[in-house]
């Protein structure tokens, strides 16, 4: 398996946010982390991430296991992530924020930079051809001189997940990709989501609560409660699961 959650517990002094959960994710899926506020995703995540040490457990990511792993070694293991809230340099254009992505992940110094050796130019220009390709996939080439902060939250988010794309990830993390867009932007995006995995060779896991758009992406599901997995398995089948559907009555959001 591709990746492998096997009895994860973590507690936060006297609260379980995670109580032996296990459960596996196929290569080249989307895969989506499902459940109601406070349900453990986005600790899930930080684990993946290593963020945090479970008290129990482990996650094998091809093989390895992670909690031997810090997380800037996660990283070079091939797992990237974007988060909830973009953070991107918003004064920059859209070239320069995923150049920076790239230059972190090449830990290139700065001082070498700037003395422009000539293992550095080559270094740069290779670095550049590579974002350009990035940006061609993602269908922003024609943006990459304008500033981030001209273009629309939709166009924003792409770029932000393009960031994360930059260190060429075997698993991508998303978190709430969606959130904060509205339908059109949310459609548009999903598109683009479920093209990722063809287009850059990642599986992809993510978290989001708008419902259309995970039914809609994932091949996989898997849904906690609690802290607790209480299905994983097709849209259908999780759509279909009493416990889910019991899990969801009095929650804002329908499975629909
Ligand atoms: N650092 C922390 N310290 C203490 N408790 C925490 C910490 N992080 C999360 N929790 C608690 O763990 C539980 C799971 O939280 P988590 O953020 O993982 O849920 P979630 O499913 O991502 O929720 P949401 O959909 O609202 O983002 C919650 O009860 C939360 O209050």
């Amino acid at each position: 398996m591709f990746l492998k959650f096997d009895q994860v517990t973590l507690r936060f002094s006297g609260l379980t946010a995670l109580s032996n959960v296990s459960f596996g994710v196929p290569e080249g899926a989307i895969f989506s982390l499902i459940g109601p506020n406070g349900a453990g995703k986005t600790t899930l995540l930080n684990c993946l991430s290593r963020f945090y040490t479970p008290q129990a457990g482990s996650i094998l990511f091809q093989d390895q296991n992670l909690f031997a792993y810090k997380p800037q070694q996660v990283i070079d293991l091939g797992i990237s992530r974007s988060f909830q809230n973009i953070e991107l340099f918003k004064g920059l254009t859209v070239e320069e924020n995923l150049l920076i992505g790239l230059h972190k992940r090449l830990q290139t110094s700065t001082l070498a930079t700037a003395l422009r050796f000539p293992s550095m130019r080559k270094k740069e220009r290779e670095a550049r051809a590579f974002v350009y390709e990035i940006m061609e996939q993602l269908g922003i080439a024609d943006l990459a001189c304008k500033s981030v902060s001209q273009l629309p939250y939709g166009i924003q988010k792409r770029i932000d997940i393009g960031r994360a794309l930059v260190s060429k990830p075997k698993l991508l993390l998303l978190d709430e990709p969606a959130a904060g867009m509205n339908e059109s932007e949310s459609m548009e995006l999903g598109d683009w989501i479920a093209a990722l995995p063809e287009r850059f060779g990642v599986t992809v896991m993510m978290i989001e609560h708008d419902m259309t758009l995970v039914m809609r992406l994932s091949q996989r599901i898997a849904v906690l409660e609690f802290g607790k997995l209480i299905a994983v398995g097709t849209p259908s089948e999780v759509q279909n699961n009493p416990a889910v559907i019991a899990a969801y009555l009095g929650e804002e959001m329908e499975l629909a």
